[in-house]
């Protein structure tokens, strides 16, 4: 469990995390989001006592890390998968950590299969794909078998396949007990991987709440229909709980109506609909409301601007 609280990181006039306190549980995944500079990274190193808070406590297993004899064994942690010697070989990459941290060369060959490297073992770093080094940086964690993982956007560079297997794996890890903490910016991963999110803009606590919790709040969902009558479509449609956005030429998106309703008043008035589709609120929807105002740097919208 990692218990942050009322954590503040000052870099001189600015605060990169402020006054910010959460729990990661142990048996679930948590998702840490945030937009860019938002003091994700500043927390994670704080909780891994790589940075110095300016205020504030981090508890790991109910202790200060610094107070704990195995550190490695409570918090296993993925930074940077680059950061290994590339000449050595992976195996040979573990092996000299196990012996900085008491673990045997049984346990290398241990996290080494965990994390699927066993036939690459002997390769230098150096020659792995992203993918596998990610495995590698992970297996790293793994090593002395800590009660919590912290991933700081472990999909990075990932294929479709890597994505797939990490997700299965971030779940095995929780389904054993770990607590599960990683940052993403690929909200549709996040979606599909995270239980409960921890979210941050501007360095303050946005939101500590439940995945499900999360995306059923925001009211996004719509419906999309498609007919070559549009602009009358809209016109029949419209009432003062109903708002309705021009997708395209012969698109709308409608907020306030079901997609029933809205077949039933088409057929009504003669309109010929080639699709209907309801649309339900994705995270990256109910992230982007949520944290609008407080991105630092914000392109245009692009979703849904076309007001009809
Ligand atoms: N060593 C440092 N010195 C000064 N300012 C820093 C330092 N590290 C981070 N910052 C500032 O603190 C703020 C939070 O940065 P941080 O890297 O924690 O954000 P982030 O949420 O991880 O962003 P990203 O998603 O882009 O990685 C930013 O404004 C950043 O410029």
């Amino acid at each position: 469990m990692i218990e942050v609280d009322h954590l503040c990181k000052r870099y001189g006039k600015s605060l990169a995390v402020d006054d910010v306190t959460f729990t990661v549980r142990p048996g679930m995944i948590t998702g840490f989001l945030g937009p860019n500079g938002a003091g994700k990274s500043t927390t994670m190193r704080m909780i891994l006592g790589l940075d110095q808070p300016t205020s504030g406590t981090v508890l790991i297993n109910g202790r200060r890390l610094r107070d704990s004899p195995a550190p490695m064994a409570e918090i296993g942690a993925l930074l940077d998968a680059r950061a290994v010697d590339k000449g050595r070989s992976a195996r040979n990459h573990l092996r000299q950590l196990g012996a900085l941290i008491g673990v045997d060369d049984r346990r290398v060959d241990d996290v080494l299969a965990t994390v699927g490297l066993s036939d690459v073992a002997d390769q230098a770093a150096g020659s792995f794909s992203l993918g596998m080094g990610q495995r590698l940086g992970i297996a790293a964690a793994l090593l002395a078998d800590p009660a919590v993982v912290l991933l700081d956007e472990p999909v990075n560079g990932l294929d479709p396949d890597g994505i797939r297997w990490l997700r299965t794996f971030l779940r095995t890890l929780a389904d054993d007990g770990r607590a599960v903490f990683l940052s993403s910016h690929l909200m549709s991963e996040m979606e599909l991987t995270a239980d409960h999110l921890i979210i941050i803009g501007r360095g303050r606590l946005l939101a500590d709440v439940a995945m499900t919790d999360f995306i059923d709040q925001a009211s996004t969902g719509h419906v999309e229909v498609s007919t070559p009558r549009a602009n009358l479509l809209a016109e029949v449609l419209a009432a003062d709980d109903v708002t309705i956005t021009k997708i395209d030429d012969v698109t709308l998106g409608v907020v306030g109506r079901p997609a029933a309703a809205i077949g039933a008043i088409s057929l009504a008035h003669n309109i010929v609909l080639h699709s209907l589709t309801a649309r339900q609120p994705s995270l990256e929807e109910a992230y982007m409301a949520l944290t609008g105002d407080a991105a630092e740097h914000r392109a245009r919208p692009t979703v849904l601007e076309n007001a009809a």
